[in-house]
């Protein structure tokens, strides 16, 4: 053994290479390379239908890659284990759901899987100092989360994930059904979450003020 082992880029969070996925006869996408630094906040930009829901699903390996070779911190997927690559990878779903109690109980929920289980849990002061910071105060823990505004929900599976501090957040249109005041409090509070890293964010958006504002560089995928 030697004793310095070949250095790794710290700096490098998560690598996926050669990545392909066909539908049918349709290759959606093929010969992908994708590879994200701490701080990175990449725009992924396309068309309606061109993959992108399947790229974020693909690196958090919800969906099983057809061809790929992925890496997380340097170490491969099989030495993560599905359950906390999934964690540290994490996938925030374009259209969000949420289960039957209050906010709060829908925040603390995933709290009981290992996986998630941080070092330090639950917090509500956390929550609800993000929660001041999207101009929402800390009654809306209490709501039934079953009747949210499609903008609530956003805001509760945000929360939920943003929570658990993974490496790698997914966003899929996270802001697409909030007010312009909000959407901004949410990319100034990923901002600021993201800083406080090492992490790095890629996000889907059809708005391209959006991606302007947020992302420090852009994938364009073709349909
Ligand atoms: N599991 C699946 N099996 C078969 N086809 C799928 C599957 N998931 C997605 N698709 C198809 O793959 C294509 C890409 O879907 P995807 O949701 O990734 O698009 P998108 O770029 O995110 O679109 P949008 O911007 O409208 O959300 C679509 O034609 C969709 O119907």
């Amino acid at each position: 053994m030697p004793s310095h082992p070949v250095a790794i880029d710290r700096s490098l969070l998560l690598s996926a290479r050669g990545l392909q996925r066909q539908l049918g006869h349709r290759l959606v996408w093929s010969q992908l390379d994708l590879e994200l630094a701490a701080d990175d906040r990449l725009g992924l930009v396309a068309p309606s239908g061109a993959g992108k829901t399947l790229l974020l699903r693909t690196l958090a390996l919800l969906d099983p890659p057809q061809a790929g070779r992925f890496s997380l911190l340097g170490r491969p997927p099989a030495a993560w284990g599905l359950p906390r690559w999934r964690a540290m990878v994490s996938y925030l779903a374009q259209r969000p759901v949420a289960a039957g109690g209050t906010v709060e109980a829908n925040l603390r929920a995933p709290w009981r899987f290992r996986e998630r289980r941080g070092p330090v849990g639950w917090s509500y002061e956390r929550i609800t100092s993000w929660l001041a910071a999207l101009g929402r105060d800390p009654s809306f823990l209490s709501y039934d989360a079953e009747r949210l505004s499609g903008g609530e929900l956003q805001l509760l599976a945000l929360l939920r994930v943003l929570q658990f501090d993974p490496t790698v957040l997914l966003l899929d249109e996270p802001t697409a059904s909030l007010d312009g005041a909000t959407t901004a409090a949410v990319e100034a509070l990923l901002i600021a979450w993201l800083g406080a890293g090492p992490r790095a964010a890629v996000l889907i958006s059809h708005d391209s003020d959006q991606i302007e504002r947020f992302a420090t560089r852009i994938l364009e995928l073709q349909r």
